[in-house]
């Protein structure tokens, strides 16, 4: 499988070099030259099977030939043996057509784990075989930062730098970020939203005399191999509630986009999706972009989701590719218009397309935190405020017919003083992360500036000389 970006102007891939590279050199981000086309019968036979069985057939045709096939199985299984939950993403009923597909049984009680616990398995294994070093960053609304950290923890080939808004993530996972004791994991506090975080992070991949020296690598959904292992639970979902015999809806709680595009993925490769319902909090640029047709920035709220506080939503341009049938002039000519002047427009077909396969609905406040009590008392299901937004904007979309999958991104616990707040109940950590909550803290509080996150990590890296 090759790779090509959606500004149609870097060098064309192999998948172990998109895995290394995170951002095309030309800014743009990477997508498989063609979706693999899975049969009916070879989607109705995931039925049933154990996840990583499934989770192999979906991500062999993108890796090729560039992963031995027992090398490839080793590492998926290594990557879920530590879930806490043997089905890795159970789904679960809470009405009559609507069901929650439990991605937060890894070890950061987050949907990122399940990608990567994979992403930090297959890098290290590509760095090795390579025998170099290569220098990660990440920007984090909460949630990515955790789960990279403990996935690259302690390895060998790798520094991770991690960037998150100061004051604007919960606790629980500032702690994830800031109490690992390992010498290569560097918490940075930036004084500034996410999308300052995310901006910083896209020009150092952007700036290439630093890019090359530290050997940059990236750990956000901007990397394909982050996208990949997400759709796996898609077929999950989909063939547990009857497909390819009957088509499955999906609403994602969504913030860079991520998420979603994987089940636009898997759609594409052949699962029958009737909607993939976008979930926003109020910062909600994708909402208003699927009603208006215009893509328009504006300043990110602080809610009590703050994994979704996000405007600028890095994976929209892998849908603006597909829409516009992957012209990369046309996506170049919309991202410099968003850097110019903060919006562009989208009419015609590429709109008509988006808006058969999305719907989507924005949740406030007040909404969020009535939606976490009803399904309390309804259900007897306690969720998370993101998920929450996905159950309360799930049920305008609902037909009553085809089966509304909600993706549970996150664990209660992460968030237990909106949760408390909204349904009187404090949702307890797992019993190996309460040490967390005590244990010494480690950061680094930098001004929300390029050039100083730069000169910081220039300061701690190894892989300069060594790397990719
Ligand atoms: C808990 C939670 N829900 C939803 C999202 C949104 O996912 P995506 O950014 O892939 O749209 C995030 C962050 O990405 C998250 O951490
Ligand atoms: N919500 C995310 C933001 C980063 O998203 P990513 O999927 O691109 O890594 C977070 O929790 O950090």
């Amino acid at each position: 499988m090759k790779y090509c970006s959606t500004r149609g102007e870097a060098p064309v891939l192999d998948f172990s070099d998109v895995l290394l590279q995170g951002l095309a050199r030309d800014g743009g981000l990477y997508l498989p030259e063609t979706w693999p086309q899975f049969t009916p019968e070879k989607i109705a036979g995931f039925a049933g099977q154990p996840y990583e069985a499934v989770a192999y057939e979906v991500i062999a045709p993108f890796v090729g030939d560039e992963i031995p096939e027992a090398d490839l199985k080793a590492m998926i299984a290594e990557s879920y043996a530590g879930f806490r939950h043997p089905a890795v993403t159970p789904l679960v009923q809470t009405g009559a057509n609507t069901f929650i597909l439990e991605l937060f049984h890894g070890p950061t009680l987050a949907f990122k784990d399940v990608a990567m616990q994979l992403l930090g398995r297959m890098m290290d294994y590509v760095l090795t075989r390579r025998g170099l070093r290569a220098t990660i960053v990440g920007a984090t609304s909460g949630d990515t930062g955790g789960a990279a950290i403990e996935a690259f923890r302690g390895r060998e080939r790798t520094d991770i730098f991690i960037l998150f808004p100061d004051g604007r993530v919960s606790n629980v996972q500032r702690r994830q970020m800031t109490t690992p004791s390992e010498s290569n994991v560097h918490a940075l506090a930036l004084a500034g939203d996410f999308d300052d975080c995310q901006a910083i992070v896209k020009g150092m991949f952007n700036h290439f005399s630093f890019r090359d020296r530290v050997a940059l690598s990236g750990v956000n959904s901007i990397n394909w191999a982050r996208i990949l292992a997400q759709i796996v639970y898609y077929f999950v979902a989909g063939a547990a509630l009857g497909a390819p015999h009957r088509k499955v809806s999906f609403t994602v709680p969504t913030g860079n986009f991520g998420d979603i595009f994987a089940g636009y993925a898997a759609m594409k490769m052949g699962l029958p999706v009737e909607k993939l319902v976008v979930a926003t909090n109020m910062n909600d640029i994708l909402a208003r972009t699927l009603e208006t047709g215009r893509y328009e920035k504006r300043g990110v709220t602080a809610t009590i989701s703050p994994s979704m506080d996000i405007q600028v939503s890095s994976n929209f341009e892998r849908l603006l590719a597909e829409v516009t049938g992957r012209d990369g002039a046309i996506v170049r000519q919309m991202m410099n218009q968003l850097a110019q002047s903060g919006s562009f427009g989208i009419a015609g077909g590429p709109l008509a397309e988006m808006r058969q396969t999305f719907g989507a609905g924005r949740c406030g406040e007040v909404e969020t935190s009535a939606t976490i009590k009803s399904t309390l008392d309804e259900a007897g299901y306690l969720l998370d405020p993101h998920t929450a937004i996905g159950v309360h904007v799930a049920k305008a979309h609902d037909d009553g017919k085809t089966p509304m999958v909600v993706l549970g991104t996150a664990h209660p616990a992460k968030f237990p003083d909106a949760v408390e707040q909204a349904s009187g109940i404090r949702p307890e950590l797992p019993e190996n992360l309460k040490d967390m909550m005590t244990a010494e803290e480690r950061q680094q509080i930098l001004a929300a500036q390029q050039d100083v996150v730069e000169t910081y990590i220039e300061d701690h890296a190894r892989a300069i000389g060594a790397g990719v």
